[in-house]
C-alpha cells in the first residue's frame, strides 16, 4: 500500500481523543499535531506519538517577525519532529531565521532538523478570495508560485500547496523540493471549507510526495474503513 504518503490531520480537542484515533488507526504511520491539539496538550501527544514510533508533522502554521519565528522554530525543532510550519507571507527575512534557528534548535537536542515547509497559500482561499478579500493582485496559480520560489531560494525544504497547483510547483521547484498536499479529498467525501481540492491519486500523480487528510478519515462514521478505502484507491490507481 501507499499509505506512506498519507499524513492524517489529528485535528481533535483533547489528548483523549487523539489517542483512541492513534490506536483505532493503527496503520497510519505520519501524523499532523495542527493548532487545535498542540494548543491543548502541548508537546505531551508528541511524546506519545513518538513512544508509538510514529512520524509527525508539527503544523503550527508560524507566522511573524523574523526573531520570533526564529525562536518559535529552534523550540519546535528540539522535539525532534520530522515537518514543520511556516508561513510564506511572513518574508524573506523571517523564512532564513526560521531555516537556520530549525538546525540551532535540532543540534543543541541532539535530533534529526525539521524539514521546514512554507504555506503557499492556504487551500481554503479561492480565487476570488483571494483577489477580492486579501486585495491581492496576481492570479492565484502565479502567487501560490511566487510563494513556493521565495521558500526554496530562502533555504527551506518544500511547500504546502492545493493539489491544483502542486504540478506547476513541481516542474518549477524541482525534484527534491519536498510538495506537501492538503485540501484533497476522495470523490466519496465532503469539501467543507476546502476551496482548490483534487482526490488524492490526481494529488500523487500532479507531484506531491505527501497528502494531508483529515475529515474524510477523522469524521468518518468508521474510520478504518475510510482509511483503508483511500489507501486502496491510491495503490490502484
Ligand atoms: O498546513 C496544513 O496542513 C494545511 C495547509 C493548508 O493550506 N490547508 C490545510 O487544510 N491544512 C491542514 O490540513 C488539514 C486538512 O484537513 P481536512 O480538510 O479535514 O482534510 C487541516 O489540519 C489543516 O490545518
Amino acid at each position: 500500500m501507499t499509505n506512506d504518503k498519507i499524513i492524517v490531520a489529528l485535528d481533535v480537542p483533547d489528548l483523549e481523543s487523539a489517542i483512541a484515533l492513534v490506536d483505532k488507526l493503527e496503520s497510519v504511520s505520519f501524523w499532523k499535531v495542527g493548532l487545535e491539539l498542540f494548543t491543548s496538550t502541548g508537546p505531551r501527544i508528541l511524546e506519545i506519538l513518538k513512544s508509538r514510533q510514529k512520524r509527525i508533522f508539527l503544523d503550527l502554521k508560524f507566522h511573524d517577525i523574523p526573531n520570533t519565528v526564529a525562536g518559535a522554530c529552534r523550540s519546535a525543532a528540539r522535539y525532534g519532529v520530522d515537518l514543520l510550519t511556516i508561513h510564506a507571507t511572513s518574508g524573506v527575512d523571517a523564512l532564513k531565521a526560521a531555516t537556520e534557528a530549525a538546525q540551532t534548535g535540532a543540534a543543541q537536542a541532539g535530533v534529526q532538523p525539521p524539514k521546514l515547509i512554507a504555506i503557499t497559500l492556504l487551500t481554503s482561499i479561492s480565487a476570488r478570495q483571494l483577489a477580492f478579500d486579501l486585495k491581492i493582485p496576481l492570479e492565484l496559480p502565479e502567487f501560490a508560485l511566487e510563494m513556493a520560489l521565495m521558500a526554496k531560494d530562502s533555504g527551506l525544504d518544500g511547500a504546502v500547496c492545493s493539489p491544483q497547483e502542486v504540478a506547476q510547483l513541481r516542474q518549477t521547484c524541482g525534484h527534491d523540493f519536498l510538495l506537501v498536499c492538503p485540501g484533497v479529498r476522495p470523490t466519496w467525501a465532503e469539501k467543507g471549507d476546502q476551496m482548490r481540492s483534487l482526490t488524492p491519486s490526481q494529488a500523487i500523480q500532479a507531484g506531491a510526495n505527501y497528502l494531508v487528510i483529515g475529515r474524510p478519515i477523522t469524521a468518518a462514521a468508521e474510520p478504518e474503513l475510510a482509511w483503508k478505502r483511500i489507501s486502496e484507491e491510491l495503490t490502484t490507481k
